[in-house]
């Protein structure tokens, strides 16, 4: 279970362009749900997922870890238990690196000894075989550097790299938005078959409505810093891309756009 509690984050303190984020926000994200998060540009849906892989610093409130309080706890410390993948498939791989050196680069995620122990015939064998559950092909490319894969093909790896581990939580960063329409389709497909098969509980931020809606067991919407809608199970299925449609249309009159 994830717990944020009270935080409150300012941005440029002490500037003309200080901004009050989150005043009081408090989310709880319970064990196995898959919840995803939209909203209009700059309602906090990035600064929320910063928070919780603690790549920004709250200034008030708690953020707990199944039980854990991890508030003060370094964003590298916290990333052994969080997976997350970024919009830029080249942020979750390392292109220079073969297919091979960048699965024993995930494998080692927090680990204190080298690669040499990730790369004997046992454990090649588990990369393969994992690789394999994508369909791609990508089994019989080990040498091959990621750099010249396509981008839909490096962001199911980022997707593969990132829940190798065992991870508590599973952070997406608007992580098909940079795809072709197909390729981002075929992610989608992979990330719920992997969610389901590994029970992640799991944050999806995307703008991609149809998404928010056909995937994941709760939905939220953000506004200004806060959740102004917050459905789950037969609640959210009920939901339609045209219901969040009108909310935005509803937030942008309000907001005098
Ligand atoms: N490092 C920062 N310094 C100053 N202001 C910031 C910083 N990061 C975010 N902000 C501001 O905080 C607000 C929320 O930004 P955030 O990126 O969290 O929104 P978002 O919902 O993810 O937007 P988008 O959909 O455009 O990605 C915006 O007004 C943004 O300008």
């Amino acid at each position: 279970m994830l717990e944020l509690k009270h935080i409150q984050k300012h941005y440029n303190v002490g500037t003309v362009n200080e901004l009050c984020l989150f005043e009081d926000f408090s989310l709880t994200v319970e064990e196995g749900e898959f919840v995803s998060v939209v909203g209009s540009n700059g309602s906090g849906k990035t600064s929320l997922l910063n928070l919780i892989c603690g790549s920004i610093e709250l200034e008030k409130g708690q953020i707990c870890m199944n039980g854990r309080d991890i508030t003060r706890e370094k964003e590298f410390k916290r990333n052994r238990k969080i997976g997350r993948v970024y919009q830029n498939p080249s942020v979750g791989t390392c292109p220079s690196m073969t297919i091979l050196e960048n699965m024993a680069l995930a494998d080692h995620k927090g680990k204190l000894y080298g690669l040499g122990r990730g790369t004997d015939k046992k454990r090649i064998d588990f990369y393969r075989e994992q690789l394999r559950t994508l369909n791609l092909g990508l089994e019989d490319k080990l040498d091959v550097k990621v750099g010249v894969l396509s981008g839909g093909q490096r962001q199911a790896m980022a997707l593969l790299m990132s829940t190798m581990t065992p991870i508590e939580f599973l952070i997406l960063d608007e992580h098909t938005a940079a795809l072709d329409p197909k390729t981002a389709e075929r992610i989608m497909e992979l990330t719920d078959q992997v969610v389901r098969e590994k029970h992640l509980t799991t944050i999806m931020v995307t703008h991609n409505l149809r998404y928010a809606v056909d995937y994941g067991n709760r939905l939220l919407m953000m506004h200004q810093g806060r959740a102004i809608l917050d459905k789950r199970g037969a609640e959210k299925d009920g939901t339609t891309v045209e219901d969040i449609l009108g909310l935005f249309n509803e937030i942008s009159i309000e907001c005098g756009n």
